[in-house]
């Protein structure tokens, strides 16, 4: 196992502890490395392993707390709950999940002046001590809390045992141990030349003002990377996570304190969405959003943000950083391996419901390899099974909430009447117990149906069967449609030089490009995440691309010689 700590060579320090409790650390060496990264191990839950009875002891411990009364936190003091709201369980709407308060108007200036009190101390607080926490806090997630946090997002969100798995165990582990690793080779950044008699230095500061964080259902890591990312960086944070995963980022939150962030670093606020954000952009030293969500939303808060630099309502320009919405593709070209091909299309579009922002929803099958296609696909689909996370045979679970169940199933119900569509799976639903919708497949026509371009965020994908002559103009189109859209895509082909092509034509068509893989399932400092055009400012979780965005680098230069005279040789 490794060390919970870097292996700082600290020879000497001075300890003080500042007004927030924390013990910050004046080096007197600097000289200290952080361990080197590296994946968590996944575990995999078969039948009678050790991790699945665990598993199963957290679900049945949560089942008998329902509903879970969700505390509200103030700079770090949790009060009761006087459960105001609400939510369900996906897998089952009758039963509540959790309950909590919402923040109001003063609650949520309290915790932005809360924040901006403890910025003092923590972006003085050396980024040794800083890592530190986040290095203790990928431990408690990867042990201690590893099967809560599951649990949590199993009954909350609605992911079955492997979905959980990879993102509140293994991915939330992994943004905080790699973004440690970022963030030391950002602040090696340095200048590499310095004329004779001088030297200089990057200074990687922190922002002036406060982060805001605002974070989707989907993700319980997501939301923890929006918040540790920047406050690594030394920022301080107004975190507003989904009402749809309320819980488990309390959790998030918890689990960063019990590592030792001090308490007004992160400050959590629940509840209306727009009434937070009112508060937040009315601020003057609002510095940045870091946004995961949809475009649409994303759009608003971003023309919001222009509106109040317009006005010179803030200090700075407040950073816009977001990953949004995709209409993710599958390109089968007609030398690719079928079986192959048609699993990852399985997985990339089923799994979680097709609630990840990278699911494939949109595929293009070459028409002489199309009746092998589609009869493999049901062959494989007889095999999923819908249902709720707790059962593990479960593939497919519910959707996330009556407003997404409501949308994709009147999606469906139309598609079901468009004579321009063929039904080839699915078309079903059922939502008597939980939000469950039968893994769906239509077959259009013709290019130009409108449901190439809507992101319905749920198990729904639509076809194209293309004739094989026209692979080049299809490439075109490809590019063009998407709903503006361009997250991720995946070519399948054993033909070098049409995956040469494809992937220089549709160089723009995604962020993260796959070659014989599906398009979910990007592992933390392996394939950092994130797309252009209307998926986001493609900052890339995962990568210090993102952290260098929650920087304000200053350059500093000393010069040791002094001036002879004023005017120069050329003067003369
Ligand atoms: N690109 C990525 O990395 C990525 C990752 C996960 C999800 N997503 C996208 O997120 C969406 C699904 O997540 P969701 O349903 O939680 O998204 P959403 O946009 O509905 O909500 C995201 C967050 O924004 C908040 N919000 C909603 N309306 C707001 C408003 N008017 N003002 C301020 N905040 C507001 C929500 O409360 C939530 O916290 C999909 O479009 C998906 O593609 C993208
Ligand atoms: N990073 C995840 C998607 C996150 C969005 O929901 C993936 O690659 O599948």
């Amino acid at each position: 196992m490794q060390s919970m700590l870097p292996r700082a060579s600290i020879k000497r320090n001075l300890l003080r502890v500042n007004r927030a409790g924390v013990a910050s650390v004046r080096l007197v060496s600097t000289a200290f490395k952080i361990p080197k990264p590296y994946n968590e191990p996944n575990l995999h839950y078969e039948q009678s392993s050790p991790e699945r009875e665990k598993l199963l002891s957290a679900l049945s411990k949560l089942r008998n707390e329902l509903p879970v009364s969700v505390p509200t936190v103030k700079n770090g003091v949790e009060a009761a709950s006087k459960g105001e709201m609400q939510t369900v369980m996906p897998s089952e709407t009758a039963s509540v999940f959790a309950r909590y308060s919402p923040a109001t108007k003063e609650d949520v200036a309290a915790a932005i002046g809360a924040a901006l009190q403890a910025k003092k101390t923590w972006q003085e607080t050396t980024f040794h001590d800083r890592a530190a926490i986040f290095l203790r806090a990928a431990e408690l997630v990867s042990t201690k809390y590893r099967f809560e946090l599951m649990a949590a997002t199993m009954l909350g969100q609605g992911k079955n045992a492997w979905q959980a798995e990879i993102d509140a165990a293994a991915e939330l582990a992994d943004f905080y141990r790699f973004n440690v690793g970022f963030a030391e080779e950002i602040y090696s950044r340095q200048p590499t030349l310095n004329a004779s008699g001088q030297a200089g230095h990057t200074d990687w500061r922190p922002l002036e003002g406060f982060v805001y964080a605002v974070s989707p259902f989907n993700f319980t890591a997501i939301g923890g990377n929006l918040i540790s990312g920047p406050a690594l960086m030394g920022n301080v944070v107004l975190w507003k996570p989904s009402a749809g995963n309320v819980y488990a980022s309390y959790l998030v939150h918890k689990i960063l304190l019990e590592a030792g962030l001090p308490p007004g670093v992160i400050q959590l606020v629940n509840g209306d969405a727009e009434l937070v954000t009112d508060v937040v952009y009315d601020h003057p030293e609002f510095a940045a959003l870091n946004f995961t969500g949809s475009s649409d939303v994303f759009r608003e808060l971003y023309a919001r943000a222009a509106d109040g630099v317009r006005t010179k309502k803030y200090r700075d320009y407040p950073r816009m950083v977001a990953e949004t919405s995709g209409k993710n593709f599958h390109l089968i070209h007609n030398s690719a391996d079928i079986p192959n091909s048609v699993k990852h299309t399985i997985r990339a579009t089923f799994e979680y419901a097709g609630q990840k922002c990278s699911a494939c929803s949109r595929i293009y099958i070459p028409e002489s390899r199309a009746s092998e296609f589609w009869k493999e696909m049901k062959e494989n689909l007889s095999h999923v099974k819908v249902g709720a996370p707790e059962d593990f045979s479960s593939f497919t679970g519910p959707v996330i909430n009556e407003a997404a169940f409501s949308k994709i199933t009147a999606a469906i119900d139309s598609a079901n009447k468009d004579d321009r569509l063929e039904t080839i799976a699915g078309g079903t639903y059922d939502g008597s117990k939980g939000l469950y919708i039968e893994p769906t497949i239509y077959a259009a026509k013709t290019l130009d149906h409108e449901m190439f371009d809507q992101e319905l965020f749920g198990p729904v994908l639509v076809a194209n069967v293309y004739p094989d002559a026209e692979y080049d103009s299809l490439l075109t189109a490809i590019d063009k449609q998407g709903g503006g859209f361009a997250l991720t895509g995946a070519i399948f082909a054993t033909d070098q030089k049409v995956i040469r092509k494809t992937e220089d034509r549709l160089r723009y068509a995604a962020g993260n490009f796959y070659t014989n893989c599906k398009t979910t399932g990007a592992v933390i400092g392996q394939q950092s995440f994130g797309g252009a055009r209307g998926s986001g400012t493609n900052d890339k979780a995962g990568s210090s691309g993102m952290l260098v965005r929650f920087t304000a680098p200053r350059t500093l230069k000393e010069e040791y010689h002094k001036l002879d005279e004023v005017l120069y040789p050329s003067n003369y």
